[in-house]
């Protein structure tokens, strides 16, 4: 039988706020088995651009990056961000390494190819990103990987690539491994019918329900990459994906995402 691995994603509104990043942190500290945490931090990295002189760029949830929003969004990831929580997590007792995909090779991606839209230093990732052998040593090691935005083209350039992605990506690169869990955690108890009713979360989620409430409008904003990437997952293999609130992980209210 394989082994467990939960895989938590956590996104900017919880990260911006040092006491709910503090309370997600101590729950997760909570979570037996072997755990792995991908963080994003897109609206500090926007607030930082903007303090810089720098006016924020983002299409459908996607920042466009040029060289000079690069500098910033490595140093805010793969810097502040990303060594802030791995020292909390030393202080809650687990061995947390912090990585960017360049760190070990553990994540190769490709500059997205300009379109339409010049989305600049933006990294895409496909099945052979992960290098899950190194990932693999480090979880049987009893490490806690965690990773930030960033990542590597090979070539010496780094890319800033969504987090929900790379969540997804890990999942599935870890799927043959692990019978891996996908948790895409944020502010609400979960999807929400309404997204103005705070009780209206959907205990499961269908892809046609999904494809239905995206369709009126109930679904909208950075749900939808969200989901379209949790979904992803759950067809290449994933054993569950779940979203939730991070200050809820050990907590029955959430979403859990169903094939059919
Ligand atoms: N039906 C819905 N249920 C829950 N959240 C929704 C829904 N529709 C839109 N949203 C919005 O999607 C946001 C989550 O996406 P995003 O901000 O990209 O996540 P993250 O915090 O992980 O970066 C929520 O904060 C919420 O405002
Ligand atoms: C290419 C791209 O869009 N990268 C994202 C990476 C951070 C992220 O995904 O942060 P959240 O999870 O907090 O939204 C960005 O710079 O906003």
């Amino acid at each position: 039988m394989r082994e467990v691995l939960k895989i938590f994603k956590i996104g900017g509104g919880i990260l911006d706020d040092p006491d709910q990043l503090g309370r997600f942190l101590s729950e997760l500290a909570r979570v037996p088995g072997r755990t792995l945490l991908v963080h994003g931090g897109g609206k500090g990295a926007s607030q930082m651009l903007q303090r810089l002189g720098l006016e924020p760029q983002l299409v459908q949830g996607r920042r466009i990056t040029d060289a000079a929003t690069l500098d910033i969004v490595t140093m805010f990831y793969a810097g502040k961000t990303n060594k802030q929580i791995v020292a909390l997590l030393q202080q809650r007792g687990i061995n947390a390494l912090g990585l960017s995909g360049a760190d070990g090779n553990s994540i190769r991606a490709t500059k997205r190819p300009v379109q339409a839209i010049d989305y600049g230093f933006v990294g895409d990732l496909s099945e052979q990103s992960v290098n899950t052998a190194l990932l693999h040593q480090l979880l049987q090691a009893g490490i806690m990987p965690v990773f930030c935005a960033i990542t590597h083209d090979g070539q010496g350039q780094l890319l800033n690539t969504n987090a929900d992605t790379i969540a997804s990506a890990l999942a599935r690169a870890l799927a043959g491994a692990y019978a891996v869990e996908l948790h895409f955690c944020f502010e609400k108890d979960g999807v929400l019918a309404d997204v103005h009713d705070e009780q209206s979360v959907l205990a499961q989620i269908t892809p046609e329900v999904y494809h239905t409430l995206k369709a009126s409008g109930a679904i909208a904003a950075g749900m939808v990459p969200k989901l379209d990437n949790a979904f992803a997952a759950l067809a290449a293999g994933v054993e569950k994906v779940v979203i939730e609130s991070a200050l809820r992980i050990n907590e029955p209210v959430k979403t859990v995402l169903c094939r059919s």
